[in-house]
């Protein structure tokens, strides 16, 4: 027996399942989306505090009806806080439009409030809750600290709405400043909103692509680890494996499994004749012949070499042995051409069907190895049952 068979130099694929890239970096990036978060979530109430605290001034100053002095503020917290709370949910869908809510209802808002106003006061105040939120916008687009910015801004408004409110000559520039803060207050939550989506949405995407660069990774990985290059049939290591599987789990399926161990006759002959690439090409077709002969569940490897085997499931008789082991061996007489060359072909087959005394994949293919030296020794382009001796299987000849 050759060594081998019976030590794979692999390890196992929950082993290999387990050499992931590192996800140290992923770690560092979670950590800082939720400082962001929670530094959104701090000026999002910070604003809304500035706003709340308005409302007084505005029940003082104004004779306004009691919807004119509530809507706007309410309307504009209830969407702030739409926001802060899809913010929080990460529904990212929801958050663009709320986002996009936020802006435009305190704009629309100031200038329908400026518009029926109009004969108050002066054209040219009208001009400020237009003007004054594009303006702070571009300062808070500025790579300068923020918040430092929008704290400022909200600063200057409650200053401007408390000199206005002891000056009881200007409730129409007190009206207009308050129009201005809310829409402000606006504009820098959802500045800050939509600078965080951005920065959510770009690393999101960055772990996507890194999930599909390991997913495609654990491919290759798992494509060297059990797939031969040459053929793209399974390897000596994915056998191992599922030989592995059954003998551990030996349910009726795994009583009914037969390993067909297959070395081809004379290939080295095909390599001196007709050089390695036609025994390439050799190899290649026999593995597409064995792979039409078998059904799901089956599986076909080549082992090294020149060497195949197939493992049939769900074959319980003798009977079924033979026939299967007749179909290998004719695909082997089937004529294989290269170049306009007929290549020589034949094999010899090692039959081994489970026992309940196996106790190793590496000792099943042994007996299939033991077989299969019969064969050979027995003529070759035949096959061999593993403990022939005690059956009546009869060594069986290619025609
Ligand atoms: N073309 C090709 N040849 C290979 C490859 N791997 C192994 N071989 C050759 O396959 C040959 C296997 O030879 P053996 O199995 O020892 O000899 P054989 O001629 O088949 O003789 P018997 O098995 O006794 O019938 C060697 O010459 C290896 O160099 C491969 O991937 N491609």
């Amino acid at each position: 027996m050759r060594p081998d068979l019976l030590s794979p130099t692999l390890e196992s694929p929950t082993e290999l399942a387990a050499l992931r890239p590192n996800d140290e970096g992923l770690q560092r990036h979670s950590a800082r989306v939720k400082r962001e978060r929670r530094l959104q979530r701090e000026h999002l109430a910070l604003s809304l505090a500035c706003l709340s605290l308005l409302l007084p001034l505005l029940l003082l100053q104004l004779d306004w009806s009691w919807w004119q002095v509530w809507v706007l503020p309410l309307i504009s917290s209830a969407a702030f806080f739409r926001a802060a709370w899809a913010l929080h949910q990460e529904q990212l869908e929801w958050e663009l439009r709320l986002v996009t809510l936020a802006v435009v209802l305190p704009i629309a808002l100031s200038g329908l409030w400026a518009w029926q106003m109009k004969d108050a006061v002066p054209p040219s105040a009208l001009i400020l809750p237009f003007v004054l939120p594009p303006v702070l916008l571009l300062l808070a687009g500025l790579p300068t600290p923020r918040y430092a910015l929008a704290a400022l801004a909200n600063a200057a408004v409650i200053a401007g709405i408390l000199t206005a409110s002891v000056w009881p000559f200007l409730p129409c520039a007190a009206a207009l400043l308050v129009l201005a803060l809310v829409t402000v207050v606006g504009i820098n939550v959802v500045q800050r909103l939509q600078s965080h989506q951005m920065r959510l949405w770009t690393m999101r995407q960055r772990v996507s692509e890194n999930a599909e660069k390991m997913a495609e990774r654990n491919q290759k990985m798992r494509k060297l680890a059990f797939e031969d290059p040459l053929t793209g049939l399974s390897n000596r290591l994915d056998l191992i494996n599922k030989l592995r599987q059954i003998l551990k789990n030996p349910h009726e399926e795994a009583i009914n499994t037969v390993v067909f161990l297959i070395d081809l006759d004379f290939f080295k002959n095909v390599n001196d004749e007709y050089g390695h690439a036609a025994g390439d090409a050799l190899l290649i077709e026999i593995a597409r012949r064995f792979r039409a002969l078998v059904r799901k569940g089956d599986l076909v490897c080549r082992l090294g070499g020149d060497e195949f085997v197939i493992m049939f499931r769900g074959i319980s008789s003798k009977d079924e042995i033979t026939l299967v082991a007749d179909k290998i061996l004719a695909k082997l007489a089937e004529p294989v051409w290269y170049k306009d060359q007929l290549l020589p072909l034949g094999g010899s087959i090692g039959i081994a069907p489970w026992e309940p005394d196996l106790r190793s994949p590496a000792s099943w293919l042994q007996q299939a190895d033991g077989a299969m030296y019969q064969a050979k020794a027995g003529g070759r382009n035949r096959y061999m049952m593993a403990g022939v001796a005690d059956t009546p299987i009869e060594p069986k000849v290619a025609q």
